[in-house]
């Protein structure tokens, strides 16, 4: 794998039934890169990050990953719940978060997976367990900080606006220190001033926090603004891949994609 690849996808394919969902595609997302997955209604978006997930387990291809450390990881041979821990996170269309709980806490849900002390200690509040606590909330800070939403820490979840409630789920993401974040439908639900935050705050995630990011998304708008090369599939087949100009002017993609003969 190229050195300066976070994501290889080789020859991916997946059937559902006798449904080719996915059939042979490849691409390739660079470190630091935003990455479009464009397609119509069906074309297979969601199954291709289900795999790259490993939510789904491919029939055939290569996924390899670069995450922690530089480290390379066969993606196909991790567990579903072993891919985080590599660095590779992904967000759902609904932000889920406990209404209940401040917006730190909430985020500080997100660093769980990576606390090295024991349940018993951190439950006692011995001191390993302090210092560890107070190191990720810290780290919390810092994110909420960067995001623009540091002052509203200790505020409940429940009954902030959707465009806040998307950055604490953002935030929580973070805590994983991904290496590589999928957002999936980030757009949907937000009016367009939110949707322009939304646009400034992938680049400055990306900038800041030094991953590259896979975006899903039907906001064409939003993916023609910040992504650096986009992939256009129909029918799980590989249309094109190119520079947001490249794509607008594809005629397979117009044709297929927007409508336009
Ligand atoms: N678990 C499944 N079982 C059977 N068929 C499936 C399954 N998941 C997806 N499919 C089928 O695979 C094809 C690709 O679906 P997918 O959801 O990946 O498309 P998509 O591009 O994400 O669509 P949308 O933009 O509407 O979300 C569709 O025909 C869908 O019906």
């Amino acid at each position: 794998m190229a050195e300066n690849l976070a994501l290889q996808v080789e020859n991916l394919s997946i059937a559902f039934g006798g449904l080719k969902a996915v059939d042979n595609l490849t691409f390739d997302i660079k470190k630091k890169e935003i990455f479009g997955l464009i397609g119509p209604n069906g074309a297979g978006k969601t199954t291709v990050f289900n795999c790259i997930t490993q939510f789904y387990k491919p029939d055939q291809g290569t996924l390899l990953f670069r995450g922690h450390g530089d480290e390379v990881t066969d993606l196909t041979t991790r567990p579903v719940h072993d891919i985080i821990r590599h660095g590779l996170v992904r967000t759902f269309q609904n932000v889920e978060l406990i209404r209940e709980l401040s917006i730190i806490d909430n985020v500080l849900i997100g660093g769980h997976i990576d606390y090295k002390t024991h349940t018993l200690s951190q439950a006692l509040q011995l001191p390993k367990a302090r210092a560890e606590e107070k190191r990720y909330r810290a780290e919390a800070e810092k994110i909420l900080e960067n995001l623009g939403i540091l002052d509203r820490k200790d505020m409940l979840a429940g009954g902030q606006p959707y465009g806040i409630l998307k950055k604490v789920e953002m935030a929580r993401t973070l805590m994983a220190r991904p290496k590589l974040i999928i957002l999936d439908e980030p757009a949907a639900g937000l009016n367009d001033s939110e949707t322009l935050e939304l646009a400034k705050m992938i680049r400055k995630i990306r900038d800041t926090f030094d991953c590259a990011i896979l975006l899903v998304e039907h906001d064409m708008r939003l993916v023609m603004d910040i992504c650096d090369r986009i992939c256009a599939i129909n029918f799980g087949k590989l249309l094109t891949i190119g520079t947001p100009k490249e794509i607008q002017q594809n005629k397979a993609v117009q044709t297929a994609y927007l409508g336009v003969d």
